[in-house]
């Protein structure tokens, strides 16, 4: 399998190069040069797989330049119930009939990136020491990415982490998870702006190849294909589960910011996952619902990027869309770059009402989507406590508040949790009258001393730290 830019002018590269790389030379983002297909006889032979065999199976379609034993042992290292606290790594609870939660956040931190990032670790590390090469990785996070990059990465040879986050925007959780790490190899960065400034600078200094170069910069955000690799697999263990209880059709709704977990279930999709719709859940930063409904694609600026109380979305500015976009277009490069590289920067934003082939996106891609507000969301942690019990942390609630606007009879809808409620404990708070428990491993965390470095949003800053640290 070999990769492409969705801007055309990055070559043809193997799966360990695009590890490496992150974002593309061109400014593009690497995807496959055609998405293998799955049959139904394979897709009926995967059933009974566990997860960690379910794993190799989809990456083997995708990895040709690591030897299979190898990718297999990496898979084997990853998914196990010590990393993931459950032995089925990925399981559904189900909420009612036809409506179920699939838990992706039992991991070391608590948030659905612990699924991909865990392996992205274990993947770098294998690759670094084949090349006797080292990586300092850049990455921007709203809070989930950045403590998921951190826990995967601290200690491992060959890695240092440079982690961006908008300053006070995390919730408290999340910032004492990241800030308390004192492992030399773990660098957090407080930019005073939102996450998209953070999301800007990244792709400016790996826009700067001769950076880039001397100072061997890679990327764990959704930009690197491995991460929405890895993030395919659950998609089909959340089909293949609920395909059993509920033949007559799955669909799945996921709460979204920079369109990296939706995309996953997009390339799923496209290797003939029988999934009915992929409902895209926002909160009140609604760029990408206006997009799915309007076709146009609107990006705020940092002063109406709004801060909400489920910070991990707020995002304006998606970096996957041009992925799925590239696709849309019918994977037209050179489109894909005007509209990216050109219309996104020159007016902030794009158009794509008139283009036949957006008219025929809902169909031929399966997309839907809705918003949910911060009324939405309390509202929904206390009915999904009250019906079933179950606590959900806000990012979950927009998911199941939107998924509850496109369930149908027919089908079973399948929301992807994408935190627990204890990092963001304020707004369980608000919503059931009292903090969610704690795990005993977490406590004290808050109190822990911190590191952290504050920046302004300004790329150069960025590169002056990172030449200080590297060259130290
Ligand atoms: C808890 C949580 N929910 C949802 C999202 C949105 O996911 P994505 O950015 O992949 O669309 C994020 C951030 O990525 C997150 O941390
Ligand atoms: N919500 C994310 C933002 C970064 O998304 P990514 O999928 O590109 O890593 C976060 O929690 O940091």
């Amino acid at each position: 399998m070999h990769y492409i830019s969705t801007r055309g002018h990055s070559g043809r590269k193997q799966f360990c190069e695009v590890l490496l790389e992150g974002l593309a030379q061109d400014g593009g983002l690497y995807v496959p040069e055609s998405y293998p297909r799955v049959d139904r006889a394979t897709l009926d032979a995967w059933r009974s797989l566990p997860y960690l065999s379910l794993a190799w199976e989809v990456l083997s379609l995708y990895v040709s330049d690591i030897p299979p034993a190898d990718l297999k042992a990496i898979c084997e290292k990853t998914y196990t119930p010590a990393i993931f606290g459950k032995p089925d790594i990925a399981p559904l609870r189900k909420l009612e009939r036809g409506l179920y939660l699939q838990e992706l956040s039992n991991g070391p931190t608590l948030a659905f990136k612990d699924m991909a990032m865990q392996l992205l670790g274990n993947l770098l590390e294998y690759e670094l020491a084949r090349r006797h090469q080292e990586l300092n990785i850049l990455g921007a996070t709203s809070g989930d990415t950045g403590s998921a990059a951190e826990y995967a990465m601290r200690g491992k040879k060959g890695l240092r982490v440079f982690m961006l986050s908008p300053r006070g925007r995390m919730s408290a959780f999340q910032q004492a998870q990241m800030f308390s790490l004192q492992d030399n190899n773990i660098h957090n960065i407080a930019i005073d702006g939102v996450f998209d400034d953070c999301q800007d600078i990244v792709k400016r200094v790996s826009g700067d190849l001769e950076f880039k170069r001397r100072y061997k910069i890679g990327a764990v955000n959704s930009i690197n294909w491995a991460r929405l690799l890895a993030q395919v697999v659950y998609y089909f263990s959340g089909y293949l589960q609920a395909s059993e209880r509920e033949p007559a059709g799955v669909s799945f709704t996921v709460p979204s910011g920079n369109f990296g977990n939706i995309c996953a279930g997009h390339v799923a999709r496209m290797m003939g996952l029988p999934i009915c719709r992929l409902v895209v859940a926002t909160n009140e930063n609604d760029v990408l619902d206006e997009f799915l409904r309007t076709g146009v694609y609107r990006v705020r600026s940092r002063a109406d990027t709004l801060e909400t109380s489920s910070p991990s979305m707020d995002i304006s500015k998606a970096s996957n869309l041009e992925r799925f976009v590239f696709d849309l277009v019918g994977r037209d490069a050179a489109r894909t770059k005007a509209l990216f590289d050109g219309q996104l920067g020159e007016r902030g934003g794009f158009d794509l009402s008139g283009d036949p082939r957006f008219a025929e996106a809902a169909a031929s891609f399966g997309f839907r989507s809705g918003r949910s507000s911060h009324a939405d969301r309390l509202a929904m942690i206390r009915d999904t406590w009250e019906r079933y019990h179950t606590v959900i942390d806000p990012h979950t609630a927009d998911g199941v508040t939107v998924a509850r606007a496109h369930t149908s009879p027919r089908e079973a809808m399948i929301v992807l949790e994408t935190a627990l409620p204890i990092k963001f404990a304020a707004t369980i708070k608000e919503a059931l009258g009292r903090e969610p428990d704690l795990p005993d491993r977490f406590k004290g965390l808050e109190e822990l001393p911190r590191r952290v470095k504050v920046l302004p949003p300004d790329a150069q800053a960025v590169k002056n730290y990172i030449a200080e640290i590297a060259t130290s």
